[in-house]
C-alpha cells in the first residue's frame, strides 16, 4: 500500500495545467470499440484507472500505439471475443468502473458482452440497473449470474425505441448511447444524463458518422447506423481536478494559476467556490486565485445557512462535494454539505474532525461545517483514504495543516489524479511518495 508523507503549513505558488478528464477518458477509450478503423486519442491522462483500461483493451485484441506522451492510437480491428470468457477479463474488468462502458459497444457491434459487477469508488450503492432496461428496450437479452455477473446478447440487429431512463446515470447514458448508434432506426432517450464527459462522447460519435440530436440536453435522438469509421479526439481538462486545485489554493492561502480550464465547460464549478467566499480571476482561459488570508461563505438572501448539494448535469458535480467541504473547514461561517447521489461519502469527515475540523456529521448524506476561520490550524495526524476524492480532500487539508500527516492507501488517489504529488511538490509542497 503505498503512502504519502506530507508536511503542511506552507502556501504554494505557481502554475499547474490541469489533466485530461478521467471520466471523459473511460467512455471515449470504451468507444474504440465501435469502429474497425483507426481512432486517435490526445491529452489522456496518466493515471491508474485510465491506464488499466487501456490494457483491458489491448487484451481484448484492440490494437493499441502510443504516439506521444498523452495521445494514443487504437484499431479495433479484430477484436477477440473469446476474451471475455477468461478469468484475466474478469479480474480486470473488475478492477475498475470504466470498464462498465464496454457492455453498450460489445453489444451494438457484436451483439454480445459479458462484465463482472465493476469496481471504483466504495461510495455506497451503484446499481446497474439503468444500463439493462436501456440495452433490453434496444433488444438485448440480459442473463444475471448471481448478482455480480452480467451477460447480455442480443438475437439479430438492436432495434431502436423511445426509452424514458429511471435515473439519468452517467456511464448507463454512454452504454445505451454508444449501443444505440448502430442500431436500426431511432433511439429516443429521455433523461439523459448530459455531463460534458457525455457531450464530449457524443460529438465523438458524430464525427465517426453517427446521427445524434439534442446534444447537450437531457434528450438525445439517435438514428442508426451502419457502420462508424475512425476519428481523432482531444479530452477536455478534467474538471473535477480543476476544482479540486481552486479548493487546494483557498485552503493553504496558495497563489495558483490554473491554466487552460476550457472554463465555458466548467458549469456551477467557479460559482460554488465563490459561494465559499473564494476569489476567482478569469485570465483568458486561465483561472488565477489569489492568496486569500480569509474567505467567508455566502448566506441565502434572508440570512439562513447556505446549503451545498450535488445534482446531475448541469448541476454540481456530486465529485466535487468532498472538495467543498474540506475546504469550508477553514471559512468563515457555516455550511450543509448534502451528498445527495451517494450515501457512503461522508464518512472520511471523521478523519477532519481528528485533525480539528468543526463537522457535524447530521446523517450519511448531510454534513454541517463550522468553519474555522484560519484561527486554528488543522495538525498532521495519520490516515487512510476511503475513495478517490475523499483522498484528495485529505491531501488538501494535511497540505493546510501544521506538522505531518501520512496518508495511506494512495492507489485511490493515483486512480484519478495524474503525478500529484509530483505535480503540487514543483509549485511549493512537500509530498513524499513511500511504496
Ligand atoms: C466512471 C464515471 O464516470 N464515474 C462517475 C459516474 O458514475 P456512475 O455512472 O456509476 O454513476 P450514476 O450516474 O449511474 O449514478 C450515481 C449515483 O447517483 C444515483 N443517482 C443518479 C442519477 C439520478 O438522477 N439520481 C440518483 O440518485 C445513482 O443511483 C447512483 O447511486 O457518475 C457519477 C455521478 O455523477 C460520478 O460520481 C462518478 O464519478
Ligand atoms: C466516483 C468516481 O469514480 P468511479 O466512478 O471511477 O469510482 C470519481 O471519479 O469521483
Amino acid at each position: 500500500m503505498a503512502s504519502f508523507e506530507v508536511r503542511g503549513g506552507q502556501p504554494l505558488r505557481g502554475e499547474i495545467v490541469p489533466q485530461g478528464a478521467k471520466n471523459e477518458a473511460l467512455q471515449i477509450l470504451c468507444a474504440v470499440l465501435l469502429t474497425p478503423e483507426p481512432v486517435t486519442i490526445s491529452n489522456v491522462p496518466d493515471i491508474r484507472d485510465v491506464n488499466k483500461l487501456i490494457e483491458l483493451l489491448r487484451d481484448m485484441g484492440v490494437k493499441v500505439g502510443k504516439l506521444g506522451p498523452d495521445t494514443y492510437r487504437f484499431e479495433a480491428s479484430d477484436v477477440h471475443l473469446d476474451y471475455l470468457d477468461t478469468p484475466e477479463f474478469v479480474a480486470q474488468a473488475g478492477a475498475l468502473r470504466g470498464s462498465v462502458m464496454i457492455l453498450g459497444p460489445m453489444l451494438g457491434r457484436y451483439g454480445r458482452c459479458q462484465l463482472p459487477k465493476p469496481g471504483g469508488d466504495k461510495i455506497g450503492r451503484r446499481p446497474m440497473d439503468t444500463h439493462f432496461l436501456g440495452l433490453e428496450k434496444l433488444g438485448g437479452q440480459l442473463t444475471l449470474e448471481g448478482t455480480d455477473f452480467y451477460r447480455i446478447k442480443a438475437d439479430g440487429k438492436l432495434k431502436g425505441t423511445y426509452m424514458l431512463l429511471d435515473e439519468a446515470s452517467v456511464t448507463g447514458t454512454a452504454n445505451i448511447l454508444m449501443a444505440a448508434v448502430l442500431a436500426e432506426g431511432t433511439t429516443t432517450i429521455y433523461n439523459a444524463a448530459c455531463e460534458p464527459y457525455l457531450q464530449q462522447l457524443c460529438k465523438m460519435l458524430v464525427r465517426m458518422g453517427a446521427k445524434i440530436q439534442g446534444i447537450g440536453s437531457n434528450l438525445l435522438v439517435i438514428e442508426g447506423v451502419e457502420r462508424l469509421g475512425g476519428t481523432e479526439h482531444r479530452m477536455l481538462p478534467d474538471m473535477i481536478e480543476i476544482g479540486s486545485f481552486i479548493g487546494l489554493a483557498a485552503m493553504t492561502g496558495s497563489e495558483i494559476t490554473i491554466k487552460d480550464c476550457q472554463i465555458a465547460e466548467l458549469g456551477l464549478i467557479p460559482d460554488t467556490f465563490r459561494k465559499l467566499g473564494i476569489q476567482l480571476e478569469f485570465r483568458g482561459d486561465d483561472i488565477y486565485i489569489p492568496a486569500q488570508p480569509h474567505y467567508e461563505i455566502a448566506t441565502y438572501l434572508d440570512g439562513s445557512i447556505l446549503t451545498i448539494s450535488d445534482h446531475t448535469w448541469p448541476g454540481l458535480t456530486p465529485d466535487l462535494l468532498s472538495i467543498v467541504l474540506v475546504v469550508a473547514c477553514q471559512a468563515k461561517g457555516t455550511v450543509l454539505i448534502h451528498q445527495k447521489m451517494f450515501e457512503s461519502r461522508l464518512f472520511f469527515v471523521d478523519k477532519l474532525i481528528d485533525m480539528g475540523a468543526q463537522i457535524i456529521l447530521c446523517d450519511p448524506h448531510r454534513a454541517t461545517v463550522i468553519g474555522l476561520d484560519q484561527r486554528k490550524s488543522l495538525h498532521g495526524i495519520t490516515m487512510t483514504s476511503p475513495d478517490i476524492r475523499a483522498g484528495v480532500a485529505l491531501l488538501i487539508a494535511a497540505l493546510s495543516a501544521e506538522g505531518t500527516s501520512k496518508i495511506l492507501n494512495v492507489e485511490q488517489i493515483d486512480r484519478g489524479y495524474q503525478n500529484i504529488d509530483q505535480r503540487l511538490n514543483a509549485i511549493g509542497a512537500d509530498i513524499r511518495r513511500a511504496s
